[in-house]
């Protein structure tokens, strides 16, 4: 076990450190103690130009599905994407999920809890549609109870968005939140975060009386940070942070997450 001090890191160079970190350590020495959940997007999948775009590599869902059965379970997929999509990459794995940012759950005995698109929030997408239509390169993302407006293609389209989706959020109510992200903002629902979703899952087996640590690469992922560090658990941000992170280690790129996670699994 390494010492306390050791569990923090901080590799921004790229080095081999990264390969054998003392967070993974821990969790090679312990995975009856651990649980852990992944970010997707900027986290175990490279960021892409578009949301469909993304490519998951051949050998990811055979390494995620070591990692669990490694950790007895213990692991589970915590992203902005909807439950349904989030699934759909991974098939033939049926991982624990929290998607659109913690509102809706799979947990590991199959049980469900959505969310759900109202008359209201689906005409608020075809707003949002007919309104950016004329900025080339802005997209609108349907995420059911959920919609995000990415300006990835068009930066020079940033405060368009960020004025039409802070509007959309005022129009839509309290039920909706504004979630910033990379090149994007969204609207989601309110009663849930990436860090209620952490609190749910360790509340039920197999990840309850386990210790978290919460990957992920994004503003949405500092609320299951801050939960993690809460409750004695760790927290790595992939990438040069931009905003201020409560994370207590990076890990320099998803290459170097994915080398970490393939040490795990083969330990
Ligand atoms: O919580 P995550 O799993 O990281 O999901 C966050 C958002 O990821 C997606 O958008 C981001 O990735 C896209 C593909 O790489 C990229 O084109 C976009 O610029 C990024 O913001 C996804 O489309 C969103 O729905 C997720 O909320
Ligand atoms: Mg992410």
């Amino acid at each position: 076990m390494q010492a306390e001090d050791d569990l923090t890191f901080r590799d921004t160079t790229g080095s081999d450190r990264a390969k054998d970190p003392p967070l993974f350590a821990a969790l090679i020495d312990q995975p009856q103690d651990w649980a852990l959940f992944l970010d997707i997007d900027g986290t175990l999948l490279e960021l892409a130009e578009t949301p469909e775009a993304i490519v998951v590599p051949p050998d990811l869902p055979d390494l995620l599905a070591r990692i669990s059965l490694r950790l007895g379970g213990a692991l589970a997929l915590v992203t902005g994407r909807s439950l349904d999509f989030a699934s759909q990459l991974f098939p033939g794995l049926s991982l624990p999920i929290a998607g659109l940012h913690g509102a809706e759950l799979r947990l590991a005995d199959g049980s469900l809890q959505r969310a759900e698109a109202t008359p209201a929030l689906d005409a608020l997408k075809a707003d949002l549609q007919a309104r950016s239509a004329g900025w080339e390169g802005v997209l609108i993302e349907d995420k059911g109870a959920a919609v995000a407006a990415h300006y990835r293609q068009a930066p020079q389209h940033q405060q368009d968005v960020e004025a039409m989706m802070e509007a959309a959020a005022t129009q839509i109510g309290a039920k909706w939140t504004l979630q910033r992200g990379k090149m994007v903002v969204e609207l989601r629902p309110a009663s849930a975060s990436k860090g209620h979703a952490v609190s749910t899952f360790l509340k039920h087996p197999p990840f309850a009386g386990r210790k978290p640590l919460a990957i992920g690469d994004d503003i949405t992922d500092e609320a299951m940070f801050r939960v993690s560090r809460s409750l004695g658990g760790r927290a790595i941000r992939v990438g040069q942070p931009v905003t201020e992170t409560t994370a207590e280690g990076t890990i320099a790129s998803v290459p170097l997450l994915r080398d970490a996670l393939r040490t795990l699994a083969e330990a």
